[in-house]
């Protein structure tokens, strides 16, 4: 956009953004767009002058009026957002495919891994927990290697752990191999998981960072999506099918490092370091060449009276400063209630709760547990096209009420499945003559849930005969230790072994559960929390802030998943649900009170929205989004790079 039309047109969208900081001084005569300051408390005073001078103009004209939306249009057509953004977001978030695809492969691949290296329980566990052990871990140290290196050094080393990680696991001759490509390869998650939404946000024009920095967590749960077809797919392949599972994910990973090698640091992070000139270019280049001076002079002005919060490590200065302070904790807790709403546990449950309702094949319910992950990645895109439009605050607030009722849904759907758990109606003895404590249980719901022990029955239409709760096969939860279900070719005439679930015809309330479960979580909880923290810190903050709030994310991830069967087995399904379901409910009061809307804001503007006493955004939930009033302005030659503050009259 050119100097001279910015001289005769009004951008309302950049006075949007503007005027939370200040009034535009503009010439005699024409008209004058004003839109309403932020109500935060450091620039209510602004807007309270502002809206007296509003109430004491004459209204404007009605030809007027349409003069000044026909300007608007016009230059909203002019000010098209350059294709270059939307390219350095889609090469970024491939970091977020990476995440989703190799955090859903492996459960897929642990099916062939466990028959073909003859893993222990323990070491399944370790296999798929050690990932994401590690991404906690190097999330944290992410935080300082964003700092010192840049966003885009950190996100080249990522795409380099996750190849060097695929390559390794792809041709892994044995477990311990396998360990350290699981390793490498989490490294890699924990530094991309933190890095990726920062660094889309610090390219991204305010109207679109919320969109942009989403589509990260749209192509998580593509990545997820991927996985389990790639799972489905590559089970056929009973020899050597888990090398292709776990090393395609090397193609994305170099497709991601050689963008990188072209796409330019975060114009933010180059002003911090001191790299103006270089800042000017990249900036510049990502906005196609437009007048960026106003956007330059705005984050160069922040930064420069950005006084850090006084000395000592980052994160001593932002537990010290009462803004950062707050916002690190609103950021740490979405995360933290994002993985105590149960989301990983859900999906992972997925294919079991498939076969409550009734798909008695393994492989079938893999595939139909693909249509969980597709209705993730659909209701994700529903947020991508929700942020901008309804904001941040209110789309989380949505998800997560929607969350805890599902999941309530969810839980008595379990309770109404173990209340009418079908009975063991047939006793057969251990042919080895020992003692378990299997024949113990008198009906399904037990039996299931002691891990030890699984149910096998016949299914004639829709009665269930002979079943019995025998002893699982200590080699593979795929079949009894003894008896009918022992083996797959005795296995006919309609027997089933039902090791981690109950026949029921409940199932239908816990598929519903399931499905909205999925479409209240995804487009909400599942997105925002990264976005949201890839905003709310002042540049001096962010990297450490998102790298704290990530690796929260990754520790409750590992905590929910390592105790969820343990919780099942004390409290059963039903008890194990209506817990998430309490902690979505704590949650919603927590976002209730303490998330201030943050959209459209500019990043340097975030810091003033945690400036008042923590949680008391409910109480001011106004604070959403601006509103357009019209005044007079006097003359049109209003200039987006006229810094100087001296307003209007
Ligand atoms: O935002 C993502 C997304 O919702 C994923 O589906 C989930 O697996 C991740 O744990 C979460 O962080």
């Amino acid at each position: 956009m050119s100097r001279k039309q910015v001289d005769h047109d009004y951008n309302l969208r950049s006075m949007s953004n503007l005027m939370g900081e200040r009034w535009k001084k503009v010439n005699d005569g024409g008209e004058r767009s004003l839109i309403k300051a932020p109500s935060s408390a450091s620039i209510s005073s602004q807007g309270a002058s502002a809206a007296a001078s509003t109430a004491a103009a004459p209204a404007a004209p009605s030809s007027s009026t349409g003069d000044l939306e026909r300007a608007a249009r016009k230059q909203f057509q002019q000010d098209v957002t350059p294709g270059f953004v939307y390219v350095l977001a889609a090469f970024s978030a491939l970091g977020g495919f990476l995440f989703g695809y190799d955090t859903g492969v492996i459960s897929g691949a642990m099916l062939l891994l466990k028959r073909e290296l003859d893993l222990s329980a323990l070491w399944q566990e370790v296999l798929i927990s050690s990932t994401v052990a590690a991404a906690a871990l190097s999330a944290l140290l992410g935080g300082f290697l964003n700092g010192l290196f840049g966003r885009r050094v950190c996100i080249l080393l990522a795409s380099f752990f996750f190849t060097v990680g695929g390559i390794v696991l792809s041709t892994a001759p044995g477990k311990e191999v396998l360990l350290a490509g699981r390793l490498i390869v989490g490294v890699g998650l924990g530094i991309a998981s933190m890095t990726v939404p920062v660094y889309i946000a610090e390219a991204s024009p305010p109207h679109l960072r919320g969109q942009l920095v989403t589509i990260n967590t749209l192509f998580i749960t593509g990545g997820q999506f991927t996985a389990s077809l790639i799972d489905g797919a590559f089970s056929y392949l009973q020899h050597d099918g888990w090398r292709y599972m776990l090393g395609l994910s090397v193609l994305p990973a170099v497709l991601q490092f050689i963008g990188f090698l072209f796409l330019p640091e975060s114009p933010r992070w180059l002003i911090q370091c001191g790299l103006t000139q270089k800042a000017r270019r990249v900036l510049s280049q990502i906005r196609g060449n437009q007048n960026i001076d106003e956007e330059y002079d705005s984050i160069k002005n922040s930064i420069d009276e950005e006084d850090g919060g006084g000395d000592g490590p980052v994160i001593w200065r932002m537990l010290s400063y009462p803004p950062t302070r707050r916002a690190l904790l609103v950021g740490c807790g979405l995360q933290m209630f994002q993985q105590l709403s149960g989301i990983n546990t859900v999906m992972y449950y997925s294919a079991t709760i498939l076969q409550m309702s009734g798909v008695r094949d393994d492989r079938l319910a893999i595939w139909l547990a693909g249509l969980a992950t597709l209705t993730n990645f659909l209701f994700t895109l529903l947020g991508v096209w929700l942020v901008e439009r309804v904001g941040r605050r209110k789309l989380t607030l949505g998800s997560i009420i929607g969350t805890c009722l599902s999941l309530s849904l969810l839980a008595i759907g379990f309770l109404m499945s173990a209340e009418h758990s079908p009975p063991v109606t047939f006793h057969p003895l251990d042919p080895s003559m020992a003692n378990s404590t299997c024949s113990k249980y008198q009906l399904c719901e037990p039996c299931m849930l002691d891990p030890g022990c699984g149910f096998c029955y016949r299914e004639n239409g829709s009665a269930l005969l002979a079943s019995s709760c025998v002893p699982v096969n200590k080699a593979s939860t795929e079949h009894a230790a003894w008896g009918r279900c022992s083996n797959s070719s005795l296995m006919k005439d309609q027997t089933y072994w039902a090791y981690n679930y109950c026949p029921t015809s409940f199932s239908w309330l816990v598929l519903l559960g399931l499905v909205s479960y999925l479409a209240a979580f995804a487009p909400g909880m599942g997105p925002m929390p990264w976005t949201i923290n890839s905003e709310i810190y002042p540049l001096w903050a962010r990297s450490t802030g998102n790298a704290c709030a990530a690796g929260v994310n990754w520790t409750f991830n590992i905590l929910v998943s390592l105790t969820f069967l343990h919780l099942a087995q004390y409290f059963t399904y039903f008890g194990a649900f209506f817990l998430y379901s309490s902690m979505a409910l704590l949650g919603f009061f927590f976002i209730y009170g303490c998330l201030p809307e943050t959209k459209a804001r500019r990043l340097e503007e975030i810091e003033a929205l945690f400036e008042n006493q923590l949680c008391s955004c409910g109480a001011t939930d106004s604070d959403e989004g601006r509103q357009v009033e019209y005044i007079r302005v006097k003359g049109s030659n209003y200039h987006l790079s006229d810094n100087d503050a001296s307003d209007v009259d």
